[in-house]
Parts: C-alpha cells; structure tokens; sequence
C-alpha cells in the first residue's frame, strides 16, 4: 500500500508510518549504518530514480533536481556538517550584505531559527560586522576562524542593542557570542567617552563559580588592549579585593548572584550605567533558588539590554524572558535540549548497588576508560567518597570537587584536571554546567541528576566544538521519573535503549526500526 505524502510523492508500505519529511527530522547515521548521500544524516530510505541512500523526502527533492552527474554513489561519505570552505556562502564577498533568499538558505542549512522583529542577517566573518580593530585581532588569536552558528547569529542581533533570548548545542560557542558583543559595546562606549566616571557597563551572571572565572578570563582574552577590564565577583575569594577593583574601574563585572547581592548590599557600587546584563545558562538563572536573586540585581538596573543564553529552555523560560525585555528576539540553532551530536552516548541499566563496582571494571578497562574522564554524582560526600575508592581500588589517581571545598582547593584541582596530573575528577552539579573543559572526551554520569536538561549539559562537558566525545549513563528504576525524557533523548541521539528501559511500564513505546528491518522504497 502506498502513502501519499506531499505533491506526486508516495512512499511504498506502511500506512501511518512516521516518514520523515526533512533532514532535521533525522537523526545521526551510527557507524556501518547508511549515509544520507545529500545531508550525510541516517540514510533510511532508498531513492528509487537513484538507488541512493537518503534520510527524507526534504533530500530526496534535492537529490532529483541535481545534474545527474553529481548523483553520488551510494554511501558517499559526504560531510555531516556544512563545510565551510565547500559553501558558497563563505566565498563570497562577505562584506555585501546576503539576499533574502540567501539568508533563508544559510538558516536553514545551519539550522538557525529566528523569531521576532526586525531580525538582522547572520554574519558571516567577524570582520564584517564593525568589530573595533583590536577585539578582531583577539578574535583571531584564539584561532576563531569564523564565526559559529550561534554567533552568527547571536552577534548580530546582539550588536542592534535588542535583548536577546538563544539557545544552542553545549559547546557551540555561546560564551563568544555574547561576549563579543559586550566587549565592543563597551570598549566603544569608553572610546567615546574617556573623561567620565567609569562605572561598570556590564555584566554577566553565571551558577557557579567555575564559570565565572572561565567566562572572566575569555572576557579578558577578548578585551585585551581594549579599554576593557574585568572585575570576578564570586564567593569564596576576598570580597575586599573584588570591591577594591570595581571601584577602581571597571567596564564588565562577572559574577554569582549570591555574592553580587552580598556585596550590592554592604557596598555602595553604583549600577546605573550597566547597558547590558547577560544571564549565562538562562534557565537555570531564572529557576527556583536564582530566580528572586537575579530579579533583585536586575530591578536595580536601568533597563539594560538583556542576552540570555543556554543549550537547554523551556516555554516557562521564554515566558519570564519576554517579560524582562521588550521587543526580545528568539534564536535557536538545531533543536533545543537535545545533547550534542558529537557525544556518543551509552546507557546501562545497573542497580544501584553494583555501579560502584561497574564503574571501576569500565575504569580499569583500557578498551572503555578514555582519560581525561568526569564522573558525575549527586552529592558532595559521594563525591568524596567515590573518588578515595576509586583511587583505592583501581590505583587511579581521582579527585573530587563539589560546592564544599573552598575556591583555593577546586581551583588546584581544576588546574591538576586539565594539565593531565589528574585523569579522573569525581564532580556534582559544579562542573555540569557551561565549563569549557577542553581535551575531556568522556563523561560517565555515575548518578543520573534529577532533570533531563542536566543530564544534557553534563554529557555536553565530552565534547566541544563538534569533537567527538563519549558518554556513559548508569540507569535504573530509581531514576523511573526520567525515564520518558532519557529515552527521548537517547532515541534522538540514535543511542541504543538498554532492554529494562524498553520493557518498563514508565516509558510510553514507540521505537525506531530496528538493524535488520527492511528499508521502505520511496515510489513516485
Ligand atoms: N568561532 C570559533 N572558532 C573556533 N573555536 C571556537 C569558536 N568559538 C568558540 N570556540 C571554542 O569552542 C569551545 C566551546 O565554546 P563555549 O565554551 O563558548 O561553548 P558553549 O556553547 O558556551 O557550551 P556550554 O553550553 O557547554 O556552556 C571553547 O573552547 C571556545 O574557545
């Protein structure tokens, strides 16, 4: 039986089946799995004028109207993302500005989603968008080629002076995108402005303090040579020190809104010529236990232009957002709360109290450990305690950093993590969010955290910039509340769904085709 879709295409068998209808819908090929031969994605269907692979009618449309000579074979390993130098969109003078047509094309490629008014087009270089000569010539030290989705599209719009409220995959390079903006406002505004008072002109609020210091030194990166400084405010360092430097001047104040309402408190820092507030992990900023916190530091602002952003959101979200700022322009690349592609992620089922034991055999396995690692647990004293057994059981040197320890010690222990002393950290919610730990390619959720989004920045760590990474989750009845949500994300991800997961009554059914099934034939 045949299933009219759209306009002269059928799809053979299967009425009600759920054909995809264009690349998005598809997910990622697994290894030995079919290629789509236009997009790269699962190639789960067969074009019948071609015999070639292809994940949707959206590609099958495009595979039909090619030249017939760059039909490619079947499995072609074209490239999964959008290669920069193979677009035309990067050839092309990218000082003139794009066409609509144009500009709909490179959304929908790069999987940019806009909402609001008066949108402008992505950038396509950092050149082009009036940066001050010194902050591009930053730019280019860090070795940011081009730009990111996220701050193509980010950048722009942020540049307009709108508030903004943006989502994209964990390490996407959400921090450059708003932080490029921050500093050229800013280091412009100081230009202009040599004589008067040097009251803070932004800031930026994060979760933790680990954040904090990493968003504070690319601030400094980026603004160097700039009239641009920093001032860090978090707890855990003197606050004297931090008051010192604000009242020396300042132009950006990163900070926890703990310690900042602390010190906005007993000291008198004027906040009236802060222009922009940018909310880092926005959703977490704006839940319960930040919310009241960061609503009292912005009422004490006068109307800045806010930037909120994260890998993960919700409507509650968008809704507090629009009404912190008029006129507020939505940015979304790919879809929201689904964990980074590049992370490959394993689910196994393991009670409760054989993880222990399941870690170490991974841990003592050359095949399944890939240092550096982060195991993530739920609490401060696991978080102790599982790192002195793993050293003592597998001889693995592991350490544990949690809200507990003072700044001194998680500061030590980040830097032994990341010059490779240590290679293995045993981590609660601290580390979970946002932090660039850059050469971690694995991540082994040791206790699954409480809410899906979680779980989502915390593999996020595994990968950065589109490398590859792998994760590993411990699961089982007790974590009966997630189980929808892990096997939506996992089914996205293409992961393989361990069998108790499958079979539990918490868990509504609807699973992809399984290896071995027949493919289904587009007919025309
Ligand atoms: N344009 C660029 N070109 C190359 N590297 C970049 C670019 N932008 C950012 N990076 C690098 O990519 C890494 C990830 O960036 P970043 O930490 O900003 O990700 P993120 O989107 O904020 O992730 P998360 O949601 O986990 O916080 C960083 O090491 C950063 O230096």
């Amino acid at each position: 039986m045949s299933t009219p879709l759209v306009d002269g295409l059928t799809v053979s068998e299967a009425a009600g089946d759920d054909v995809k209808k264009t690349s998005r819908d598809q997910r990622e090929a697994l290894p030995g799995e079919p290629i789509c031969v236009v997009c790269g994605r699962y190639g789960e269907y067969i074009c019948d004028q071609t015999d070639s692979d292809i994940c949707s009618l959206e590609c099958k449309q495009t595979l039909i109207g090619r030249p017939a000579e760059t039909h490619l074979p079947v499995g072609h390993p074209l490239p999964k993302r959008l290669a920069a130098t193979d677009e035309c969109f990067y050839v092309r003078d990218s000082e003139s500005p794009l066409t609509s047509d144009q500009t709909e094309l490179l959304r929908r490629k790069l999987e940019i989603h806009v909402k609001g008014d008066s949108v402008p087009d992505p950038i396509l270089s950092f050149s082009s968008c009036n940066l001050p000569e010194k902050l591009l010539h930053n730019i280019q030290t860090l070795g940011y080629d081009m730009p990111t989705p996220i701050q193509m599209q980010g950048i722009a719009a942020a540049l307009t002076g709108k508030s903004l409220l943006a989502s994209a995959d964990t390490g996407s390079g959400k921090t450059a995108s708003f932080l490029v903006p921050v500093v050229s406002r800013c280091a412009t505004f100081r230009h202009g402005n040599l004589s008067k008072s040097k009251k803070p002109l932004a800031m930026v609020l994060t979760p933790t303090r680990e954040l904090c210091i990493q968003v504070e030194e690319q601030a400094k990166l980026l603004g160097k040579g700039l009239p641009f400084k920093t001032a860090l405010v978090i707890g855990g360092d003197a606050m004297p020190r931090q008051l010192y430097r604000i009242q020396q001047g300042v132009e950006l104040i990163v900070g926890t809104p703990g310690r900042l309402i602390d010190l906005l408190a007993k000291h008198d820092i004027e906040l009236d010529d802060i222009m922009i507030l940018v909310l880092d992990e926005v959703d977490c900023m704006l839940q319960q236990g930040f919310r009241d916190q960061v609503m009292q530091i912005f009422r004490a602002l006068s109307q800045p232009q806010v930037l909120m952003y994260s890998a993960t959101m919700s409507q509650e979200v968008e809704k507090m957002a629009s009404s912190m700022a008029k006129d507020l322009i939505f940015v979304s690349i790919g879809q929201p709360n689904r964990p980074s592609k590049a992370v490959k992620q394993l689910a196994i089922w393991v009670e409760s109290k054989q993880k222990k034991q399941k870690l170490f055999d991974i841990l003592m396995s050359k095949q399944h450990f890939l240092p550096p690692s982060i195991v993530y647990v739920g609490s401060r004293i696991g978080a102790d305690l599982l790192s002195n057994a793993i050293t003592v059981t597998t001889g693995l040197k592991a350490l544990s950093i949690h809200g507990e320890k003072s700044m001194k010690e998680r500061r030590e222990i980040m830097k032994s993590f990341l010059v490779g002393e240590v290679p293995l950290v045993v981590a609660t919610g601290v580390l979970g969010r946002g932090v660039d730990l850059l050469g971690v390619r694995q991540v082994i959720v040791f206790d699954m955290p409480n809410c899906i989004k979680e779980y989502v920045h915390q593999i996020g760590r595994a990968s950065r910039m589109g490398e590859d990474g792998t994760s590993i989750v411990f699961v089982n009845e007790e974590n009966r509340n997630l189980f929808p949500d892990l096997v939506e994300v996992l089914k996205s991800s293409g992961a393989v769904i361990p069998r108790e997961l499958v079979n539990s009554r918490y868990v509504k059914r609807s699973f992809p085709m399984g290896k071995g099934q027949r493919k289904r034939k587009y007919g025309s």
